[in-house]
């Protein structure tokens, strides 16, 4: 979802105020402090309009008067009203900055379980940065709402208000000069609102699509060094960051425009009051008291006056970044267990293993001309049975895995587990049956121990070392602090082969009843692979697995093999039945010539291969 990609907010009409609105839940937690520190706000503020009353009383009265008692007393009075707004404003600032810091942080807490919850689909649309830009800086931008401009709105407002009363009160020719420019601003403030919300959602999209960029030239700095691409990276930031620089100008124009109006509208009406008020002193229809009062009172307004352009602006963005929140929290979650009504809601005990049943999956973003990726999948595995799954590369393999600890829900037919439908279980059920290793093993910022016991809830050190000798990842002994070893942001301190060994030592913790592993020996050494593959056939013997195979030494691990094809399975054996029946099969292992473990090892020496077979004794097929 780049800066150009329409976004649902942009399609309709937008209200500023009902963006703003949504976040009502959010605020009513803190809104009897937050109304509290707006009355504050609003007393401080009116205060400064009184001021001009004291001035007035003090230079008709005191000062005409030669009274040095009256104009002590009048200068206390200014002083302690001066103070007391003061303190008044102090106080609205410490009413609000604890809440709003919860709101703040409540937000995100919602965010983030909203991101965790949302289907694996809703991640592959969504560029990651455009989720941490809403997660950071929208959400401040929506915290400093709340903290300023929606005070301020209310405060200004309602001083500017008190102000022209008073205004009138005094000399409402004068009054009616000083409010003539309101409704040409009024005019031009609508149609400012309308150009910057438009510029305003540009840039934050920007500011997302500039994230990902940074946050990708981070993660691939291997490959961007390895490929020499730190120049192309490099004009890819510069281009997107000259796109915001410009769209922030664009901003800051608009800004200008509107602020240079409203500060000089304002200003001419004064001038324009001060020559007739001096016209009226001067023919003694106004005392020389009211025209400085009326005066003070008329600059008292300007801050609130002028300051109406950018609280106007930030609200225009506050307003966009609640949209671009809610864009993600209005995102449909992934269904739960229970929410397919024909699922079986209770779970069968019987010993059935796992079982697809005309399983049809398309990816919900892929053209309607492009059929489904898996178009009708049967395939029983046996209760105890460790089944590969092959496929030429692209046949839907990995997605297959995919379904079973509902990364993606099938569009149709059904998996059931020990003949219970998976939609049929909770997602806390199913994660307890199913655990699952991918072929980019992700690792957290958090110790090996941290990261391989997140596979059992509750696991301790016995698991643990069980789960490292499963993995043959005893190298975790010897890393600085043991398994208690930081092993950095997505593990990357670790090599491939190391991170592998730990992602299958996570699957493994729980001694899963199912066991779910996509290539699971892809980055490891031959020795190495060795080694697990010896471990791995005793966790194979005490579940159900299923394993994606892309080399033969994979597949020897397995009890019978699954061709996937067409979006089918289009054969089922032994490995040594589907070398001999299957040409689609001998191909695809003889296309993996690897030392040891290539067609020289693993074919039989009648099988009719596509290579010739050398002879060597293969390993035998469980
Ligand atoms: N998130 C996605 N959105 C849309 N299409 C996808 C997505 N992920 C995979 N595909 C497409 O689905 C098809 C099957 O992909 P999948 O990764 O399941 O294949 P695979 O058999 O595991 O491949 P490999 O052996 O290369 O790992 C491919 O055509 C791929 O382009």
């Amino acid at each position: 979802m780049s800066a150009s990609a329409d976004s649902p907010s942009q399609e309709r009409p937008r209200s500023v105020v009902r963006s703003l609105l949504r976040l009502w839940p959010y605020v009513r937690p803190v809104r009897v402090r937050l109304f509290t520190a707006a009355f504050v706000a609003v007393i401080a503020s009116c205060l400064s309009l009184v001021i001009p009353l004291v001035l007035k009383w003090l230079v008709d009265g005191p000062v005409a008067g030669r009274d040095p008692g009256g104009v002590w007393l009048g200068g206390a009075l200014l002083l302690g009203l001066g103070v007391l707004e003061a303190v008044l404003f102090g106080f609205r600032r410490w009413l609000v900055a604890r809440p709003l810091a919860g709101v703040e942080a409540a937000m995100r807490s919602a965010f983030y379980r909203r991101l965790q919850r949302l289907p694996v689909s809703f991640h592959d649309r969504w560029p990651s940065g455009q989720l941490l830009s809403r997660a950071t800086t929208d959400l401040q931008l929506v915290r400093m709402f709340l903290a300023f401009p929606l005070t301020f709105l209310l405060v200004n407002g309602t001083t500017i208000a008190v102000g022209f009363v008073i205004l009138l009160l005094q000399d409402w020719l004068l009054g009616l000069v000083l409010l003539a420019p309101v409704i040409p601003l009024v005019v031009l403030c609508s149609l400012f609102e309308t150009k910057y919300s438009k510029v305003a959602r540009t840039a934050q999209d920007q500011v997302g699509d500039l994230t990902t960029v940074v946050e990708e030239g981070v993660l691939g700095i291997r490959i961007i060094k390895g490929f020499g691409r730190n120049r192309s990276q490099a004009r890819a930031f510069a281009t997107l960051s000259r796109s915001l620089r410009s769209t922030e100008l664009r901003k800051a124009r608009l800004l200008a425009g509107l602020w240079a109006l409203i500060m000089a509208l304002p200003e001419l009406a004064i001038g324009a009051a001060l020559v007739l008020g001096t016209l009226q002193v001067a023919d003694g229809t106004l005392s020389a008291g009211t025209l400085v009062a009326f005066l003070s009172t008329a600059l008292a307004l300007r801050w609130p006056v002028e300051s109406i352009g950018f609280l106007i602006a930030m609200s225009n963005d506050s307003a966009t970044a609640t949209d671009r929140f809610f864009e993600v929290m209005d995102e449909p979650e992934a269904a739960q267990g229970d929410a397919r009504a024909s699922a079986p809601r209770t779970e069968s005990v019987r010993e059935d293993g796992l079982r697809f049943e005309g399983v049809e999956f398309a990816y919900p973003d892929s053209p309607a001309d492009v059929p489904p990726v898996l178009r009708g999948v049967d395939l029983h595995i046996r209760h105890g049975e460790t089944l590969a799954l092959v496929g030429a590369t692209g046949s839907g393999k990995t997605t297959l895995t995919a379904l079973v600890p509902r990364l993606h829900e099938t569009t149709r037919g059904r998996i059931t587990l020990d003949g219970a439908d998976i939609t049929g279980l909770t997602r806390a059920r199913l994660r307890e049956l199913v655990a699952v290793a991918f072929e980019e093993p992700t690792l957290f910022s958090a110790t090996a121990a941290e990261n391989v016991l997140m596979g059992m809830e509750g696991g301790g050190p016995a698991e643990l070392d069980r789960a490292l000798g499963v993995a043959q990842a005893g190298f975790v002994r010897n890393l600085p602090a043991g398994a208690a070893t930081e092993v950095g942001e997505q593990g990357l301190s670790l090599s491939g082969g190391q991170r592998q060994r730990l992602a299958l030592a996570r699957a493994v913790v729980g001694g899963p009843r199912f066991l779910v592993l996509d290539d699971p020996l892809s980055a490891l050494d031959v020795h190495t692979e060795a080694l697990v593959e010896a471990a791995l056939r005793e966790v194979l013997a005490t579940t159900t697995a299923l394993v994606v195979a892309h080399r033969p030494s994979t597949v020897l691990l397995a009890d019978r093999v699954a061709l996937l094809s067409g979006g089918r399975i289009s054969a089922v054996g032994t490995h040594h039945e589907l070398l001999h029946t299957s040409a689609e099969y001998r191909t695809l292992m003889s296309g993996s010539p690897q030392e040891g473990h290539g067609p020289s090892a693993l074919l039989p020496a009648d099988a009719p291969t596509v290579r010739p077979a050398h002879g060597h004794e293969g390993r035998p097929a469980r």
